[in-house]
């Protein structure tokens, strides 16, 4: 909210549009009981919460993370907002998940969480109404589930119409050839989109990851693409470094076949946490939980630019160091848009039976992305302000001008 009064003040935002922006349009609770291995019921509680749908169906991920409640997806809800926005989405936003920690669940607990959820949901979520994706411990194979759940509840001569009810399906399921990719994708074209800008050329650059999930090893696979060099990745199991650098392939098997961790990956060294944010690098790509760079670190940080891979890795006051510092920040809403960007794609696919090849998604997402980012930068320019808030002028000025024309219902 201090982001959004901050650039609102800067354009004026219309008053009553201001108000309307402000609050969500509805917050979903649910709390479901579900039948654990050893026959014990355990009662779960999950949200979805819908800030706007001026643009469109409201749209966003799903995350299943103990820190999960309605005040987080409240606000990964508003983000979602922007970030269709500014991309030009005919989307709203939505967010959400169930506060757990997925770890402590066995696979086949796992599958009823997620179909209970689902079924609870009900028709809060549909391919008109609300369309889910993964997010920070969801994944293809969850999405597999939200859509038979969501399909069965349907006339068996419909159900298959219903299967956009949710994005980053696996492919054999109509998902999108290209999806698993898509925010480490976006993350790298916003970077490169960065240097261009700067005449920065970034083989041999250095970058660091926190995070090696879906958007940290995709960011980094396309990083090391264009020659520049990993030298240190964190996650919740710990930090590890190597100055001659890390070789992303073989760490993403690494963490494959260590549940999801990198620690004990042997070509690297441990090191503290708290040392990670200060390491001498080019640039850094947060793509884990948010708050992670804060006026506690801000003044530490050697890079010259933070990629946001991660939805809120900067906080106001961290940011604020930040720039009075001279480093680059490429926000979140337009950084990792480009998971949002193949979600659409996929829900097109699907409402038109059709199946796009993987090099025309990852060119129609490129396009997308550098228009958002010369959109921000030349916004950014006129009311001379940081990208940031540039980001968030673009986006509510697409959203005032649809209240504008519309108008509001009596
Ligand atoms: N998936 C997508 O398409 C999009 C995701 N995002 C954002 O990107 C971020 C990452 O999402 P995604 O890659 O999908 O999620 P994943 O679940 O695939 O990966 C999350 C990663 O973050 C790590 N992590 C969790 N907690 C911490 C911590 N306290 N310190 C350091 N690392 C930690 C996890 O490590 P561990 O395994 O050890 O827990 C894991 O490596 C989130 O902020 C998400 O909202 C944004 C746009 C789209
Ligand atoms: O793919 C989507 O619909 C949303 C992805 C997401 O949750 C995000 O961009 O934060």
């Amino acid at each position: 909210m201090r982001q959004f009064n901050h650039a609102a003040d800067i354009m004026r935002l219309d008053k009553g549009i201001r108000k309307i922006l402000a609050s969500t349009n509805s917050e979903i609770s649910v709390h479901f009981p579900v039948k654990m291995d050893d026959g014990r019921i355990e009662v779960f509680n999950g949200y979805r919460v819908q800030h706007n749908n001026s643009l469109g169906p409201y749209k966003g991920g799903l995350r299943f993370h103990p820190t999960v409640d309605i005040n987080a997806a409240r606000a990964l809800a508003i983000w979602m907002t922007w970030k269709s926005s500014l991309v030009g989405l005919p989307y709203g936003g939505g967010k959400g998940g169930v506060s757990i920690d997925p770890k402590l669940y066995s696979i086949g607990e796992l599958e009823r969480i997620t179909r209970r959820f689902t079924y609870s949901l009900g028709e809060n979520i549909g391919p008109d109404v609300d369309i889910p994706a993964p997010d920070v411990n969801t994944n293809p194979q969850i999405m597999a589930w939200i859509a038979d759940t969501f399909a069965s509840t349907k006339s068996p001569s419909t159900r298959m119409l219903n299967l956009h009810v949710v994005t980053g399906k696996p492919v054999g399921s109509g998902g999108l050839n290209g999806r698993d990719r898509a925010t480490g994708y976006g993350v790298v074209a916003s970077i490169k989109s960065w240097a261009k800008l700067k005449g920065i050329e970034l083989a041999g650059k250095k970058y660091i990851v926190q995070g090696f999930g879906n958007v940290g090893f995709w960011a980094s696979h396309f990083m090391e693409e264009l020659g520049a060099k990993l030298v240190a990745v964190q996650d919740a199991s710990g930090t590890i470094f190597n100055e001659e650098g890390i070789d992303t392939e073989k760490l993403h098997n690494h963490v494959g076949n260590n549940s999801g961790l990198i620690s004990g990956y042997d070509d690297a060294d441990k090191m503290d946490n708290d040392k990670f944010f200060s390491l001498d690098c080019d640039i850094i790509i947060p793509a884990a939980l948010g708050n992670q760079i804060t006026e506690a670190n801000a003044h530490l940080i050697k890079a010259k630019l933070i990629a946001e891979g991660a939805n809120g890795p900067t906080d106001v006051d961290g940011e604020k160091i930040l720039l009075s510092r001279g480093i680059d920040v490429i926000p979140d809403i337009l950084c990792n848009a480009g998971g949002v960007t193949g979600s659409y794609y996929e829900w097109l696919q699907n409402k038109r039976s059709e199946n796009y090849h993987i090099d025309t998604v990852l060119k129609m997402i490129s396009e997308k992305l550098n228009e958002a980012f010369e959109r921000t930068v030349n916004t950014a320019k006129k009311y001379d302000t940081d990208w940031r808030t540039g980001a968030y002028i673009a986006a509510l000025e697409r959203i005032q001008q649809t209240y504008m024309e519309r108008g509001v219902f009596p």
